[in-house]
């Protein structure tokens, strides 16, 4: 079996007894980086913003109990990659159900038998890293090294839904390289594709806030997914990048807009409705695209919901 990468793992025990904690850290601190939560929602929120490989979750909390926590993780497009363990002092099939039927990966009863924690927990973490890998490579454009189309798409229509029932804000920008036909027409395709790439790294370098996603959405179209964005935060972002890729300074000679390489943002934003759809969105971003081409590129525009 192919040695475990302990040094990327990280762990999240949420569990409201600090001895248990305490107990669990001990056995598998050779196994990753450990973190600790002593309620469910501070748990939730330290898996959002650290996103850990494993979580060991208690079920017997005060507040939100282990099969809520580990639902909710399993509904945020943020977290549900976590391969989430349950623990619990309930032996007994249906404990067991109720935690693989919250999402959870496997389950582990107390009092805890070290050898079998940790043994479970091995199993989990290097599965965990396999899956990443395979996601990785399913999940990323060749060229550019940013997500696919199908993954954004995937990913923009489970963030819609978590917008809509959190009744926030989400944004999504399309951004079309101008003239760039005219460009591998001058330049030569594979000049067209070193191109691409700095306009991909120099979007990605504006996308670092938690849950923002950057795509190659088309050959020369990108896409990225701004949560918790009004009109407003969007129409700026938009800006931002048009900003940012003329400070490329990549020479464009036959661009009939700039002697560089400029881009075109549609964007649109919306606190989602109930009978709206992603589709409706993106709809929504590719319009404003259009009117901000039509109105002479190398602009942002932001459409209004239809
Ligand atoms: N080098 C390179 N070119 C690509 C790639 N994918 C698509 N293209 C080229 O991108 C160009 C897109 O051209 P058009 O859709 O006509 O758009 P445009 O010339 O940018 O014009 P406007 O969008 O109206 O400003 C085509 O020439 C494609 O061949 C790629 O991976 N590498």
């Amino acid at each position: 079996m192919p040695e475990l990468d302990a040094g990327s793992n990280l762990i999240l025990i949420i569990d409201d007894s600090v001895d248990t904690i305490r107990l669990l850290s001990s056995m598998l601190k050779d196994q990753g980086k450990i973190l600790f939560a002593t309620n469910g929602e501070t748990g939730i929120r330290l898996a959002q913003m650290q996103q850990p490989t494993l979580i060991l979750l208690d079920v017997e909390m005060a507040g939100m109990n282990g099969y809520e926590v580990c639902a909710a993780l399993k509904t945020d497009p943020t977290t549900q990659d976590c391969a989430v363990i349950i623990v619990t002092a309930n032996t007994g099939m249906e404990h067991e159900i109720a935690a693989l039927e919250a999402g959870a990966v496997d389950f582990i009863t107390k009092p805890f038998n070290p050898p079998v924690v940790r043994a479970r927990v091995q199993t989990h973490l290097r599965l965990q890293q396999h899956t990443a890998m395979m996601r990785q490579l399913a999940n990323r454009d060749g060229l550019t090294g940013l997500y696919n189309r199908r993954y954004l798409d995937e990913v923009l229509s489970l963030e819609f839904e978590r917008h809509r029932r959190q009744q926030l804000p989400l944004a999504l920008a399309i951004i079309d390289v101008d003239h760039f036909k005219a460009y591998n027409d001058h330049y030569g395709h594979p000049q067209g594709d070193v191109c691409l790439q700095s306009v991909a790294t120099a979007i990605s370098t504006v996308a670092r806030r938690p849950g923002e996603r950057v795509a190659r959405y088309g050959g020369e179209e990108f896409a990225v997914i701004l949560p918790h964005t009004d009109a407003a935060g969007a129409e700026r972002y938009g800006r931002w990048l048009c900003q940012l890729v003329r400070d490329l300074q990549i020479p464009h000679q036959s661009s009939a807009t700039a002697p560089t390489v400029t881009i075109s943002v549609g964007l649109a934003a919306v606190v989602p409705p109930v009978e709206g759809s992603a589709q409706q969105l993106i709809a929504a971003a590719d319009q404003a695209l259009y009117l901000a081409k039509t109105a002479g590129r190398n602009r942002a525009i932001v459409n209004n919901w239809p």
